[in-house]
């Protein structure tokens, strides 16, 4: 038989008790993500996807378990381990553009560089992401995709293990979350990036991931293929590109 061995990425063993407006919640998970996947957290309002991509960034801290990305510890409750976000090697992208507006299109690429790191990794990232054209034009000058696409960009600068994407195309109508989506694809296949995106628009998700786990209650109810786990009787009828497979 042949085994496809894919090396882990992240593994994600936490608990975290949630006050919502319902109630509370126990956060309560177990997974791990392969190296170059793409897995998305789908699920209800207030299920703690969002939860999930704070505690990875270090901006929640869990009530107990391990963090652990590419071997290296970021959470470990029971050996007093907390990396600070700035040490967790990661990139994010979130619904609100978040871009600094006094700064140009390069100059906010720049912010988020290394003392240490080559400019050309910039001009690798306009051209790939075709900003170029746009770099020396502040936020206030740029539509919402092309915003987000800065972001982006601008997340992955340091050339992160993992990319975190929170609802990043909410914001924007529909032939421009298309486009958006197709970006997204070019820069995880480009560099066989991690990617955990939380979505709530299934078309979107059949579209990008290879694997999606749905979250209800804090607890990851079902965990496997888009097609074979999303509930495909709300599925909207056009589905349009995405990963061959
Ligand atoms: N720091 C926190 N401490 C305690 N409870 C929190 C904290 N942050 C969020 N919550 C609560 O946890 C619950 C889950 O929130 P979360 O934003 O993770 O859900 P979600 O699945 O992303 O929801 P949505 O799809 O609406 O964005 C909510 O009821 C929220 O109020």
């Amino acid at each position: 038989m042949h085994l496809k061995l894919t090396r882990i990425m992240i593994e994600l063993a936490i608990t975290r008790k949630l006050h919502g407006a319902g109630g509370a919640i126990n956060l309560n998970l177990d997974v791990r993500i392969g190296t170059g996947d793409f897995v998305t957290v789908y699920g209800p309002s207030g299920a703690g996807k969002t939860s999930v991509l704070r505690m990875l960034a270090g901006l929640l801290t869990p009530n107990d378990g391990r963090i652990v990305c590419d071997r290296q510890i970021w959470f470990d409750k029971s050996k007093d381990i907390n990396l600070r976000p700035q040490f967790r090697n990661l990139g994010m992208v979130f619904q609100e553009y978040s871009l600094f507006p006094n700064m140009t299109v390069q100059g906010n690429l720049e912010f988020a560089l290394q003392k240490d790191q080559p400019k050309s990794r910039i001009d690798e990232l306009l051209q790939l992401i075709e900003l170029e054209q746009l770099r020396d034009k502040k936020p206030a000058l740029l539509s919402g995709g092309q915003k987000q696409r800065v972001a982006l960009a601008r997340a992955l600068v340091r050339q992160p293990n993992l990319l975190l994407l929170d609802e990043p195309l909410s914001a924007l109508d529909t032939a421009m979350q298309i486009k958006l989506q197709d970006y997204i694809l070019r820069v995880h296949r480009q560099y066989n990036l991690t990617t955990l995106m939380v979505s709530h628009d299934l078309n979107e998700v059949i579209k990008m991931s290879k694997r999606v786990l749905i979250l209800e209650d804090g607890i990851i109810k079902k965990d496997g293929p888009p097609l074979e786990v999303l509930p495909l009787d709300n599925l909207k009828p056009f589905i349009t590109g995405g990963l061959s497979r």
